[in-house]
């Protein structure tokens, strides 16, 4: 706890240290002045008592009236004002951890992201991540409100009489035992459930995302997933009353013992008042003195405990940001000139998943092959054969287990990888879809264009759309895609597909990566894509994936993979002539096609 604590503090402190200072000089300030108004009223009863007997004089009950009057007044002033700034220094406070969430995030790997470790640990973190780094922080300021507080009622308990002291904290010692068991049961329960809770998120997500809803109606999934949300949910539920219900038992007991030493403080005091050891005043200051001290005392003793909670949850908060990316770029690392297209070599890669437990199978085996500055390569084998985790490797998203990729000779993972990247210009299947105007979502393919004139781009812009076939739907660039706005419109697959390869045309880079980048798209615009792709790409790498053999026959370089190993390599002619399995599966396709024109 201390060290998460000193973490949260931490963020306070580099956010605004000023205000950080005057919220605890309040809260110290705030804890204190509570007793000044039992003190000041304690003595304008004494005060009446004494003018009542003739001996007492009225200026020194006003002068208790006026310090009664102040006690409540400046408070209030004070108060509102530490409201204030406490509402600023949160809204600060808040932005201050999402800016730092954004620099931890972008600086990882995609290796790390894709394991399950850091989803779960994300998933903790925006549950109750943010939120309890706050909660540290308002523990820091009841911290210094309530030490405040227990000082000055010791003070004045002392001063009254020290078995007073004794009670009080004899009373208050039990509860940060039960309320750390229980607290501590809660957090329990609430972690090992952090599986299920995403299980029941995702099948409430069926009946909320279109695709998923669509299904459901569809294939009548409603009542099978609604069982998985109502058993999973209820066992939960179940477990959190139970241990509700063991907190709230001994919490009864605690009471009673707390009971049992206000009684005997009431004893003690009341012989006091008896044999004219304290006046009256001083009764009523030590009654109200002593159940404040115990309020405090177990208030305090509450948030320690809540605070310890809440640090369990930020632990995993400051734990997800403090994974160290598995990738990680070389210190002075080489830098190549990312303009010129690069010999790549792949000399005997092997590679296997990062495993979160044991090992995971081979996923690619003893891959050897060149592609040489300008080639056009295309990569084809039957799903899960490896084509996409070898573009992985070679994007260094992950490093090969056995074996070395080389960039003109020199080891990828002694290149500076923004180097590496820069050169590289990649379209996944999975591509995202920006919530962008049109131009925007062309253009973030080459964010950090800053040479380049606005003209001069545009003009690239409206190039990269007519490679695409993009053009043939725009009808204006600054069309938001986001029909969640007004006037915002949305596009179908093909189209959004065809602006992920109209970003790729427009990134221009060195070595282009293209993972089936016309899965949905019609057969003319393919057509047109690949002619663009030969005609236009001249001089450059590029390298595609494809399940469509009619659109890799041109390629300069053909690699065939089964099982994680390439079977074999070659143009399009000479596997043709060796009649394996490239021929083969050539063949089937170009017969289905033939089968099909014919019907047409
Ligand atoms: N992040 C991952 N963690 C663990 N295993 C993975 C991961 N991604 C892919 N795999 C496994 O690696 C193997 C190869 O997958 P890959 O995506 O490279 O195949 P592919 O040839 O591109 O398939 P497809 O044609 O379906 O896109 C598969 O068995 C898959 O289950």
């Amino acid at each position: 706890m201390f060290t998460i604590a000193i973490k949260s503090i931490g963020f306070a402190w580099r956010t605004n240290r000023k205000l950080l200072i005057i919220l605890i000089l309040i809260n110290i300030f705030s804890g204190a002045v509570v007793y000044l108004q039992f003190t000041s009223f304690a003595s304008i009863v004494d005060e009446i008592i004494k003018i009542k007997q003739g001996t007492g004089k009225t200026g020194d009950l006003v002068r208790s009236s006026v310090l009664l009057g102040l006690s409540f007044l400046v408070p209030l002033f004070v108060g509102n004002l530490g409201g204030h700034y406490r509402m600023i220094f949160r809204m600060q406070q808040t932005l201050n951890l999402d800016l730092y969430k954004i620099d931890r995030q972008g600086k990882l790997d995609i290796g790390t992201i894709e394991s399950s470790s850091y989803q779960n640990l994300l998933r903790s973190a925006q549950e109750w991540g943010t939120g309890s780094v706050l909660g540290l922080q308002d523990f820091f300021f009841n911290s210094s409100h309530n030490f405040a507080s227990i000082i000055t009622s010791i003070t004045i308990l002392w001063s009254l009489n020290y078995w007073l002291v004794v009670f009080a904290v004899l009373a208050a010692a039990p509860v940060y035992f039960f309320y750390n068991k229980y607290s501590m049961e809660v957090f329990r329960i609430r972690r090992f459930s952090i599986n299920d809770q995403r299980l029941i998120r995702n099948r409430i997500s069926h009946f909320e995302e279109l695709q998923k809803a669509v299904d459901v109606i569809l294939l009548k999934l409603q009542g099978w997933l609604k069982a998985q949300v109502k058993e999973r949910k209820e066992d939960f539920n179940n477990k959190i009353i139970r241990a509700e219900r063991k907190k709230a038992i001994s919490y009864s007991i605690m009471s009673l013992w707390y009971l049992l030493f206000l009684f005997a403080a009431i004893a003690l005091m009341t012989r006091e008042a008896l044999s004219g050891g304290i006046a009256v005043g001083g009764l009523l200051l030590a009654f109200s003195t002593y159940t404040r001290f115990y309020q405090t005392v177990n208030g305090y003793i509450e948030s320690i405990s809540v605070a310890e909670e809440a640090s369990r949850y930020a632990a995993r908060w400051f734990d997800l940001f403090d994974i160290t990316p598995r990738i990680v770029s070389k210190e002075n690392g080489v830098v190549i000139d990312i303009k010129q297209p690069p010999l790549i070599e792949f000399d005997r890669v092997s590679f296997r998943y990062p495993a979160e437990e044991g090992e995971t199978p081979w996923v690619l085996r003893d891959l050897s092959f060149t592609i040489k500055p300008g080639e056009k390569i295309a990569i084809v084998g039957v799903n899960g054969s490896g084509k996409t985790t070898l573009i992985k490797l070679l994007c260094r998203i992950y490093d090969p287990t056995e074996g070395n990729i080389l960039i003109n000779g020199i080891n990828l993972k002694d290149i500076k990888l923004d180097n590496w990247q820069s050169a590289l210009g990649i379209l996944f299947q999975d591509f995202p879809v920006y919530n962008l105007t049109i131009r925007e979502s062309i253009s973030v393919g080459r964010i950090e264009d800053n040479g380049v004139s606005q003209y001069d781009k545009d003009a690239q812009l409206r190039q990269a759309a007519r490679y695409s076939g993009a053009d043939d739907f725009i009808k204006d660039y600054d069309q938001l895609i986001w029909k969640d706005f007004a006037g915002g419109i949305d596009l179908s697959k093909g189209q959004h597909q065809r602006l992920a390869v109209a970003r790729m045309f427009y990134r221009n880079a060195a070595v282009t990566i293209l993972d089936e980048p016309t899965a949905s798209i019609d057969a003319v615009t393919e057509e047109r894509i690949f002619t663009t792709l030969e005609k236009n790409m001249e001089g450059k790498t590029v390298i595609l994936i494809s399940h469509r053999f009619s659109t890799v026959k041109n390629a300069d370089k053909i690699i065939l993979m089964e099982h994680g190993r390439i079977t074999e390599m070659g143009s399009h002619k000479e596997l043709i002539q060796l009649d394996k399995q490239y021929a083969a599966l050539y063949n089937m396709q170009a017969k289905r096609y033939l089968e099909e024109t014919e019907d047409a």
